[in-house]
């Protein structure tokens, strides 16, 4: 597999008041081309201010983030983050044109007409169809994390950066998402580093999950899913594959 994304030597601190806080430290791990990556860690180990870095919204201390070949050096379309916040969507557009603003702002598409079939065929993806005209406060919390990533994914990113965004949903729902973003992730071919800090998550979603330690700041472990897809917590190897994560987890706190 073609490295898409690669981390080389990241290091981030943050001063606080008088003191430096490391947050981040000699992170090293590459995300292919099509990937589906998770980074897994307790509260504070650095997995949102890592996500940030590569999303460009945030400059490590040292290092480096390459994608395509090319530096990160700041925000661009080709990495849309979507949020665990319900709220990402415009209130005052249908759910259509909260996905065919970017596009137009992008100049994605040749005329509206065809703006409107391309965010259609997004939010059919994503299980959306017959909720175009609705405006957000509408939906449900599951459905705008739908439309929030039908909207990422209408843009056609080179990477598509998840930061808990089924973090604020029951289990239920969660569940349903997941799914679907699995299906959307294997039509689609799109790369993806998201952000969980639930196991469970991470082992139904990922190829690889990145274990992030609090301790030392630094990767604790680069775990390969080996359970097939559709992954199901039903299956009786996926405890074992859990319980080989959680180990890691553990050994950081
Ligand atoms: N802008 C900032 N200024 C100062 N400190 C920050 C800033 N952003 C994050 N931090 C600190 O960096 C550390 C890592 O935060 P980060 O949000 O990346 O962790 P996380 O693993 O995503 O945690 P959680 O799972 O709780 O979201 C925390 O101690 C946090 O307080």
């Amino acid at each position: 597999m073609s490295s898409k994304l690669e981390i080389k030597a990241l290091q981030k601190s943050y001063s606080q008041g008088n003191t430096c806080l490391r947050v981040l430290e000699a992170i090293d791990f590459t995300v292919g081309q099509g990937e589906f990556v998770c980074l897994l860690g307790s509260s504070g180990s650095g997995k949102s201010t890592l996500l940030r870095m590569i999303a460009g919204f945030e400059t490590p201390d040292s290092g480096e983030i390459v994608l395509d070949g090319q530096p990160v050096t700041g925000p661009t379309a080709k990495r849309i983050m979507v949020f665990q916040d319900f709220n990402q969507l415009f209130p005052w557009k249908t759910v259509l044109e909260n996905v065919v603003f970017p596009l137009k702002m992008k100049r994605i598409g040749a005329s509206d007409r065809e703006r409107r079939a391309m965010a259609a065929v997004y939010l059919a993806m994503v299980k959306l169809e017959g909720c175009e005209q609705c405006y957000p406060h509408q939906l449900s919390g599951g459905m705008k994390q739908k439309a929030a990533i039908a909207r990422a994914l209408a843009l056609q990113p080179e990477l598509l950066l998840m930061d808990e965004p089924f973090g604020s949903l029951d289990a239920q729902t969660r569940e349903v998402l997941q799914q679907t973003l699995v299906k959307v992730w294997q039509d689609t071919g799109v790369t993806i580093v998201f952000v969980t800090h639930d196991i469970q998550e991470a082992v139904i979603l990922a190829d690889r999950i990145v274990i992030l330690s609090k301790n030392n700041h630094r990767i604790r472990e680069i775990v390969q899913n080996t359970l097939n897809r559709p992954r199901d917590p039903g299956d009786p190897l996926f405890p074992k594959m859990w319980q080989e994560v959680y180990g890691m987890l553990d050994a950081t706190e």
